[in-house]
């Protein structure tokens, strides 16, 4: 296991906001998160990621206790694309991917033409090249959304943490993204709203009101059960002439 969680819990002043979660993250699978609003993904994401110090139990990666794990050790594996992530306003589109690869400089380590090729690449593959000194102000959610991936993607992490990666996105580009972090040859856990997407991870863990309710494969946790008890949905599952795959149609409940 790369990553576990064990008894994690997480509470803001006296209310519960995520409590006993035990999650084994496997090496390089594709782990998705969904739930409702405000049922603890977010929140499970940053005490994962060391970002929020979680409040009861502990997170070990790759065996190690996180809290005992300086902030630059930590980033060199994980790295979080977070929602509505903000960025220095001054800062140009090429600074703001630089930002990445932090956590592998010191002085022994200066800035070399490997670290400026890796920035290119993460540029490359959110297709923003052509927006590399363009003033981070001046960008679109949407932009800003690659921006940030790409700012993940310089960090060269072991594992990849996602908060609602294709919000902000358009079509093509949701599809693009998507089809980039699951290439990815790394461990990926991305909290996601899109039922259809999330069935293309390998497996789903289904959070509600702060508890992680269900984990397994998107076909045996995406049940009509699950789906009208914790989401309050119907769904019916259709079946694509293109290519065979399963989608969801929802309707609300009478
Ligand atoms: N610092 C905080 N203080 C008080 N409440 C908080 C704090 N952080 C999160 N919460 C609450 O905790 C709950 C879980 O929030 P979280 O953002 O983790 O949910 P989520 O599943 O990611 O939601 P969404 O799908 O809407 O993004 C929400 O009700 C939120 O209002």
């Amino acid at each position: 296991m790369i990553l576990v969680a064990e008894n994690l819990g997480w509470s803001a002043g006296r209310t519960e906001i995520v409590s006993g979660i035990d999650l084994e993250i496997r090496k390089g699978e594709r782990l998705g998160l969904v739930g409702p609003n405000g049922s603890g993904k977010s929140t499970l994401l940053k005490l994962i990621a060391g970002i929020r110090s979680p409040g009861r139990g502990r997170v070990l990666l790759k065996g190690k206790p996180l809290s005992a794990m300086r902030r630059g050790e930590i980033a060199r594996t994980i790295a979080l694309v977070e929602q509505q992530a903000d960025t220095g306003e001054r800062i140009n589109v090429r600074d703001a991917v630089e930002l990445g690869r932090t956590p592998w400089l010191s002085a022994l380590q200066p800035w070399s033409e490997k670290d400026d090729a890796i920035v290119e690449e993460a540029l490359a593959a959110v297709s923003m090249t052509a927006f590399a000194k363009r003033s981070w102000a001046t960008l679109s959610g949407g932009e800003r959304q690659r921006v940030h991936i790409a700012r993940a993607l310089a960090q060269r992490p072991e594992i990849l943490l996602l908060d609602e990666p294709a919000n902000h996105l358009d079509v093509h580009h949701q599809l693009a993204i998507l089809r980039l972090v699951f290439a990815l040859p790394v461990t990926t856990v991305v909290a996601l709203h899109d039922l259809n997407q999330a069935l293309e991870c390998d497996r789903i863990g289904v959070m509600d009101r702060g508890r992680l309710v269900a984990l397994g494969p998107p076909a045996d946790v995406l049940t009509a059960d699950c789906l009208h008890g914790i989401f309050g949905v119907g769904a019916s599952v259709l079946t694509d002439p293109a290519d065979g795959a399963r989608v969801f149609r929802f309707r609300t409940l009478s």
